[in-house]
This record gives structure tokens, sequence and C-alpha cells, in this order.
């Protein structure tokens, strides 16, 4: 793309660089024109979709090469490997190739159910065999193997089902004879005892996707609104509880992200499993169920039906148990949904090679072909959406990516619907405007990392919460981009009253604090106050948004901006803040909303959010001073301090801080790390604010770094620490507290402190706020905690 970029003359390049929404017709048209008739630009379109020569599309030899390597793990009883090796080779596999008289991708899902039937992975042995029949509903093999697990399973009803089936297409006599003694050993064992797992039914064997059950149905209605300061906005037309659901969506398109695209699934974006699924016709999806699969391919595969090529009839009862096993079965609406990923397959390069925004503006574009059909020939996204976009805000450098995309994108789509849609500058300039409405609307999935790394360590039967004290901290980790279009009309605050999470691909809103009718709900669209200072917000905001935020957080005089990044007053008796000249410029931009215009000053103080008096003071201060805070000068009793001195101890800190995250990264804290972090933190207490956010990363640091070396006492003090200045920076209930509360709770466990059901219980009771019914799905790290609580106590 640089290259295309690179060949732009440089008077259409400073026309797009300088471009408004109302130059795009022109703009788009002139470089159109430009790049039809250059060979480079055809060859590289010519690269991006032709599916022969693309990196994308399935190759034979090297499914079958991965097939020999699967089969030589299996032989010399290395599994995990050989399961490894079926999955690439599956990966690999085309649809419909026969391998000496079978199928080949069946061959394969039979191959990796025996080793996962090896490793004792029952379920996922099922599953395989189960995905094996789909394809290939006369394959013994996989009768046989899949009655070999209901077997295990204690399901022996199946079991026998499966088996019979088996023996009935059976031809030769040893064969026969192995299933007969498998039938007879499931009948003794059968008499012998009935399976507790089949009592209970509580063993999941399904290939559907584990879609999350959603909880109480959404009933807050919301209006749209238009505010003063940011568009248009959402209102509630009722009051509403803390903690209640207020909105719930699917999204209108969705893409994995680069860096997830080998560890979640590419449909409902959870965490992959063994046994995950390829793309039918492509390389690149990977999903976790059939269902997934289905829904984001469409149902290629899937539409197996017995037919009469059995040589045997079989009873009505087992006709029926085979149609129920090979056929899989979705919802109607699931069929009918739009399959996103199916005008990108086929060996299709562009969708691995282009940015993500830029791949799921196609996807928003084929569903509106889609949608559109038989009707649209001439494709007109004037009516798509009704979406802000800040096009004129973007910098330059984005417009003219936006532009070349375009271009490319929409050739790339030609080569998918053919001549369905023409072409022209107009069309090029809405889709420069869909990219960037992508751009301001569109939201980040995320996972909770912690939700993984516990979900496996639960499965091991050693797993203990006390043990892994130092594993239990959350993460967010971004793994798909989104289009909600009702979710989009959600304005941010770095104060926000709601909370948004994903369960699976779905949005889901909450209230996180009581909002009384016709409030403004708005949402964080990354920075929040305490975690960052203003200065820091607005340029995240503005560099991923291209919007100067105008929020209550943004606007108001709160501690935690004043404190945040402040340094301590060189007497050491008193408390006061010292901010910097960056910090300065906005905190004095704040004041003077703060204050009000003359003469309202002090009767009128509006202090919004701060629960610490020390505002008044400071604003007292400030009033007595000529209403403008100084860079260097204490804000309570005026002194003076050298601002460059302080940023070289900053600059020394920091260094030893890294060091020591350097040794978590090998989980080993060699003894003078440790030292000199401790001489690091005493040289923080004495240069910066006590509520520095320095400070609490460093005692939580600290914190970690004692747990790594067995010392639960001192740990537990620091991330005690930790806790307390966040507390101040943040609210006591906000979500990024109860994240460390859940730190705090994991090493009070680990030397059985009984206090740590209080931290627990206080835990619980934030992440109720946040995710309601959902939090113990999204956390269950939290369940397991408070059961190892109620051993202790
Ligand atoms: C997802 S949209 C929200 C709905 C939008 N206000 C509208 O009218 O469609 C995001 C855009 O809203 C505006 N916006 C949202 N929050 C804002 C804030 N705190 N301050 C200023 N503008 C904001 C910005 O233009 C931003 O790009």
């Amino acid at each position: 793309m640089e290259k295309l970029k690179a060949l732009v003359p440089e008077t259409l390049k400073r026309r797009i660089l300088a471009s408004t929404a109302d130059d795009l017709l022109s703009t788009s048209s002139s470089l159109l024109d430009f790049f039809d008739p250059l060979p480079l630009f055809h060859r590289i379109v010519g690269e991006l979709t032709d599916s022969e020569s693309g990196l994308c599309s399935k190759d034979k030899k090297v499914a079958l090469e991965s097939k020999l390597k699967g089969n030589e793990c299996f032989s010399r009883g290395d599994f995990p490997d050989a399961v490894q090796f079926y999955s690439k080779a599956l990966r690999f596999a085309p649809a419909g190739v026969d391998e000496m008289g079978k199928d080949l991708v069946s061959v394969l899902y039979v191959n990796r159910a025996f080793a996962f039937y090896k490793m004792g992975l029952l379920v996922e042995c099922l599953r395989d065999s189960s995905r094996a029949l789909s394809n290939s509903p006369g394959y013994i093999k996989a009768w046989f193997r899949r009655g070999k697990a209901n077997a295990s399973l204690g399901n022996h009803e199946d079991a026998l089902r499966d088996l019979t089936i088996s023996m009935k297409l059976e031809f030769s006599l040893s064969g026969k004879r192995q299933i007969e003694n498998e039938m007879k050993m499931i009948l003794d064992r059968s008499k012998e005892k009935t399976s507790s797992l089949q009592k209970s039914g509580s063993l999941q064997t399904s290939d559907e996707c584990r879609l999350d059950i959603p909880d109480e149905p959404c009933q807050i209605k919301l209006q749209c609104v238009s505010t003063t300061t940011k568009g248009r906005g959402l209102t509630t037309l009722a009051d509403i509880p803390e903690a209640s659901l207020v909105h719930e969506e699917d999204p209108y398109a969705a893409i994995i992200l680069k860096h997830c695209r080998e560890s979640h699934c590419h449909f409902c974006f959870n965490e992959l499993p063994m046994d995950s699924l390829p793309c039918p016709s492509c390389l690149i999806p990977l999903y976790c169920s059939q269902l997934c699969q289905v829904q984001a391919s469409g149902d290629k595969m899937y539409d197996t039906a017995i037919d009469g090529s059995f040589i045997y009839k079989f009873s009505d009862d087992l006709q029926k148990y085979m149609s129920d096993v090979v056929s899989v079965k979705f919802s109607s609406s699931c069929s009918k949904n739009f399959t996103e990923h199916g005008h990108e397959c086929g060996g299709l390069h562009w969708p691995l090679v282009l940015p993500s925004e830029v791949v799921l503006a196609g996807r928003v574009l084929a569903k509106y072909i889609e949608q559109q059909r038989p009707s649209s020939l001439n494709l007109s996204l004037r009516g798509l959406w009704d979406l802000c976009h800040n096009y004129a805000q973007l910098p330059p450098e984005s417009k003219l990516e936006f532009h070349v995309y375009s271009i490319v994108l929409m050739r790339c789509l030609q080569h998918s619907y053919g001549s369905e849609f023409a072409i022209s500058g107009e069309t090029i300039a809405q889709l420069v405007i869909l990219l960037s409405q992508i751009r301001a609307n569109s939201m980040a999935i995320v996972r909770m990392t912690s939700f993984d790394a516990i979900g496996s360590l639960r499965q091991h039967p050693k797993f203990s919460p006390a043990a892994d004290a130092s594993t239990i901290s959350m993460k967010q980790m971004k793994v798909g981009q989104a289009v909600y279009l009702a979710g989009s009309m959600f304005n941010h605050s770095c104060q926000p009253n709601i909370h948004a999470y994903f369960v699976s691909r779905t949005l889901y809103v909450r209230a996180t604090e009581y909002l009384a009718r016709g409030s403004e709900l708005e949402l964080s669209y990354g920075p929040q106050v305490g975690q960052l200072d203003c200065k820091d917000r607005q340029q995240f905001l503005e560099d991923h948004y291209s919007f100067s935020c105008k929020c209550s957080g943004c606007s108001q005089l709160n501690l935690s901006d004043l404190v945040l990044n402040s340094y301590r007053c060189v007497k050491m008796n008193c408390y006061g803040v010292v901010l910097d000249s960056h910090v300065v410029e906005y905190e004095n931009q704040k004041l003077h909303s703060f204050l009000g215009p003359p003469g309202m000053i002090n009767s009128n103080l509006k202090v919004d959010k701060c629960r610490i008096d020390s505002i008044s003071k400071i604003a007292r201060y400030v009033l007595e001073n000529n209403h403008l805070v100084k860079p260097g000068c204490c804000l309570n009793c005026g002194t003076e301090r050298d601002l460059e001195s302080l940023h070289s101890a900053i600059n020394e800190a920091d260094i030893c801080f890294r060091g020591l995250q350097d040794a978590f990264a090998s989980s080993e804290v060699p003894v003078n790390a440790l030292q000199d972090a401790l001489r690091s933190l005493d040289l923080l207490r004495r240069t910066i604010h006590p509520l520095n956010k320095r400070l609490a990363e460093m005692e939580d640091s600290l914190a970690q770094a004692f747990c790594l070396v067995g010392k639960l006492q001192t740990a537990l003090d620091h991330c005690q620490k930790s806790i307390k200045i966040l507390e101040k920076l943040y609210d006591p209930n906000h979500i990024a507290i109860g994240n460390e509360l859940l730190k705090l709770a994991s090493i009070q466990l680990s030397f059985e402190d009984s206090t740590a059901s209080d931290t627990l219980n206080r835990v619980a009771a934030i992440f109720l706020r946040y995710y309601g019914s959902h939090a113990n799905k999204i956390f269950p790290c939290l369940q397991l905690l408070k059961e190892e609580a109620l051993r202790n106590q």
C-alpha cells in the first residue's frame, strides 16, 4: 500500500491531506482516475484477489504432510503434538478431497478424535467424531470412535447405538468381532452402574458454541437527544437503579484483531478450544464450534442428509438417531444470518493483509449489498448509516490512507460481486466516509485475560488460588473490533456512569450508579479519571477518535487530575500538590470554568465528584493567588520547587521499576533488583505526592515481587498501600479497585488470612455493579477464590 501512496502526485496528495468531507467527491474521483490506468495498481489488486497465488487457499500437499507428521507423533505416543499436526492438516485440507477412498477432512477429524481419546479428552473426541460424520455419514471408524467416547463418558445407550451402526456398516469379520467385543463390555459396564454423569446430564457434548445465557431482559427506554457539546447522545426516560442493564445489542459487523487470529474464535471471539474448526474454504479463520463456523462462512458443509446409499436398512429409531448425529441443527434465525466471512472466503488474500478497519468496512459493504439484493445494481451508501464521523479532524495521513484503501477495497469487493455495483468517485467518497464512521464509532471487543488463564488453570486438578497468588490479575485484552449501531449513540465521559462489556460478540451496557430520569448515559471510550491525567486522556481521544473531550472530567476540577502526576511540596510536613507545566495548562483551563464568571466566586463553587475537601483548599489558594496555578509551586503553601531535579529522580526510579518488570517476565526476582526497587520507592516517597499514581504502581510491583520470593506478609502490605492510593484516584467502588482487591484477596488466601472473605465480598459487590449476573461468567476465578476462602474458615 505504501507503494501506491508514494505514487500519488504531489498536488493531488496535498488536496487530499487538506480535504474536508465536502471535498471528497472531487478528491476521490481524481484518485480513482489516477489509479485506474496504472498497471501497478491492477497488479496489486490482482495479487490481493487471486485465490491461486494467495497465501490463504487450501493446499492438499501441506495437509497430507501434516497428517503424516500427526500419524508419526501418534505412533510414538506424543498425542498433544499429533493433535497440533492434525489441526494444521485440517486447516489446509480442501473440502471434498478423496484420500484412499475416504474424505480427507473426515479422516483428519477421526484421527484427531483418536488422539483426544488417548489424552482423555472425551468430549473433544466425541465432537470430532460427530464432525467426521457430518461430512461422511457412512464412515465406520467415526461411528466406532464416537461409540468408544460415549461409552467412556457413561452414555451407554448412545454408545451402543453408535456401535450398532458401525457394526452394520462393517464388512470384515475381524472388524465385526472387535465391535462386538466393545458392545459386550459396554453392556457389562452399564449393568454394573448407571453413570453419574448420565444421571446428572451435566456434561456438555454438543457442538453448539457455548453462548452465554442472556441475563434479565433489558427494559430501560433510552432517548436520543442533541447535546450542546458532544453532538447526539442518549438519555434515560426513567430513573435507573445502579447495576441495571440498560442496553444489549449484537454487532452490525465485527472482525477479529490480527494478534488474536490463532487464539480466539473468529465469530464469537471466545478463546479457541483444542478442537477448533477451520473455515471450510480458506486458511484464515478458526472457530470454536460448528455453529460459529456456519454463522461466519455459511452452511456449505453441513447440509448432510442420510441418503439411500447405505446397504443396510436401519430401524426407524436408529435412522432418526443417525440423522440427529450427522446433521448439525441450528436455529432457523441463525441460518438466515448474513455470513460475514462468506464473501472473503475461498483463499482471497485481501482480508489477511488489509488493516482490520478496512476489512470491517468490507463486511459492512457486503452486508449492505446482500440486503439491497436483487434491486440495487448501483451501489449508493448514502442511506446506510446515520452515524457521525470526524473526517475533517482526522490526521492528514489517515485521509490519504482512507482514500487509497477505499479504492483498493472496492476493487477487491468487485472481485466477489462482479459488475453488481459500479465504482465511481461518489462510491469511493462514500466509502471514505464509511471508514471515518468506523473510526469514530467502532468499539473494541475485549476479554479479561485472567478469564482465560484461570479457565485453563481450573481444569487442573491441582489448581490452588493460594499457590497461584501472583497469577490472579485482571487485564483487558482487545480481541475484536465491531460496529453497534444503537451503541454508537453513547457519548464518552472520562467519568462514565455506565459500563460496556461483551459476552461473546454481544454488547451489554450497565448503569454503574443510580441515574435520574433525563441524565445522559456516558461510557468511557478508553481513558478514565484516575487512570490518566487530563492531558493524557485528551491526547488519547484526539489520537484514536479525533475529538477533543468535553466531558465533566475534562472540564471540571477533580482531585485525581491534580494529584495523579504531581510532586510533593519541598516542606516535608506540607501535603500540598506541586504541578508540572503540562498539567498546569489543562488544570488552569478547568479552573476558569470552576471559578465561573467574576462575582460568582466562592459562593457557587461547583466541585463535581470531588470527595475530598482538599479541592476546596486548592481552590482557596488559587483564589488568593490571582486565579492561576503555576508550575513548580505548592498549591497549599505556595513554596516553589525545582522541577528539573525532580524529573531526574523520577527517571531513576523508572529505570528501577522497569528492571523489576523484566524480572517478572522470568518469574525470578534477583535480590539486588528488589533492593534497588525499595530504594527507588523511598526516593519516590520523598519526591512525588503521596497520591501520585507512580507510587501505587511501584507498591503494586513490589507486592508482586514479594509474592514471587514468598514474603507474603510484605507483599500484602505493599498491595494494601497501592490500593489505598488508587481508592483516592478512582472511586473506592470503581472496577479498577475491584481488580486490585482480587489480587489482595489471593495474597490473603495464601496465608489463610480470614479477612480474605471480606475482601472477596467487596470484590463481588463491585463486579455485580459492573457486570450484573454476568460477573461469575466473566470472572470464574472469583468463585474459585470464594470456595477457597470458605474452606479456610
Ligand atoms: C460514537 S459517537 C457518539 C454519538 C455522537 N455524539 C453522534 O452525534 O452521533 C462519537 C462521537 O461523539 C462525539 N463525542 C462523544 N463523546 C464526546 C465528548 N466527551 N466530548 C466531545 N465530543 C464527544 C465525538 O464527535 C465523537 O467522535
